[in-house]
């Protein structure tokens, strides 16, 4: 099996794969890695990669050195399934390019983009012939809640779940709708500006985050909270001679 490693900046994703079907997945410490050795237990491990976003701690890293297989580290080094023309790829982070790999993987010969909502938000163009242009970087929905708490005298931290107005009528709600609105505003601006360029465009959706659309713009999008992970699943495959 594969075993497929996702450090984020809030969370790490572990998940095993049996050629290209996803098995299990388990949320860890990104500090930690503590559920790697139970893992490794648990299933008969071939070959493994791992992607991270930020620096590892000496704990992680000593999990990492454990594993009971090859290990791939995801880089700007690492020959990928599709054209990176991200002008800077040694400050690329490799979790947006995993869920590009996810896409096109998913559907060859398109234009796609794909929005990742996790800590950040990051929006990816892949065309048709499989290069990828280059994305946005956004705040994500805790980041924005934290920072509207954060930089404020009066703003309390709110929660994403609870009463959901138009237009707010107390603090709360005004924030709430402030934040979730905004994201989902944002979400449907890049839509439309980028269908309008590429009319056949798909637009892939994941990340832990998840949002409601107009009935309109759902149709032309897929959700799939495991895109990182199938697109780092398929750059393992891709290197697998090599490792
Ligand atoms: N089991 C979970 N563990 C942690 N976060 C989760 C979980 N399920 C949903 N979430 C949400 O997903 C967000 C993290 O999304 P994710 O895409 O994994 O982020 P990152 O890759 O930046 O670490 C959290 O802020 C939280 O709102
Ligand atoms: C943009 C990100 C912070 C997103 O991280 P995430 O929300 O998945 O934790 C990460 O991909 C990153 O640190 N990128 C480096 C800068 C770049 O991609 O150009
Ligand atoms: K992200």
């Amino acid at each position: 099996m594969n075993l497929i490693i996702d450090i984020g900046n809030t969370v790490a994703k572990i998940a095993l794969f049996e050629g290209a079907d996803l098995k299990d997945v388990v949320y860890d410490s990104n500090f930690t890695l503590e559920s790697l050795p139970d893992v490794c237990r648990r299933y008969p491990i071939e070959k493994a990669i791992v992607a991270t976003v930020i620096d590892l701690t000496d704990e992680a890293e000593a999990r990492l050195a454990e594993l009971p297989c090859p290990l791939l580290r995801l880089g700007a080094d690492t020959p990928l399934p599709v054209e990176n023309l991200y002008e800077t790829p040694r400050t690329l982070g490799y979790d947006r390019m995993a869920a590009v790999v996810g896409a096109a993987e998913r559907f060859p010969g398109r234009d796609i983009l794909v929005i990742d909502a996790g800590t950040c938000i990051t929006y990816e163009f892949v065309d048709a012939a499989g290069r990828y242009h280059g994305g946005n970087i956004s705040p994500g929905l805790q980041m924005r809640f934290r920072a509207l708490n954060h930089y404020t005298g009066r703003l309390p931290l709110v929660e994403a779940e609870g009463r959901l107005l138009p237009m707010g009528k107390d603090t709360e709600t005004a924030i709430r709708a402030g934040v979730l609105k905004g994201i989902e505003y944002e979400m449907a601006g890049y839509i439309r500006a980028m269908k309008d360029k590429y009319p056949e465009l798909l637009v892939f959706l994941t990340g832990g985050d998840e949002f409601s659309f107009d009935t309109n713009l759902k149709s032309i999008i897929f959700a799939d909270r495991f895109l990182v992970l199938k697109g780092l699943n398929r750059i393992l495959i891709y290197n697998n001679d090599e490792i």
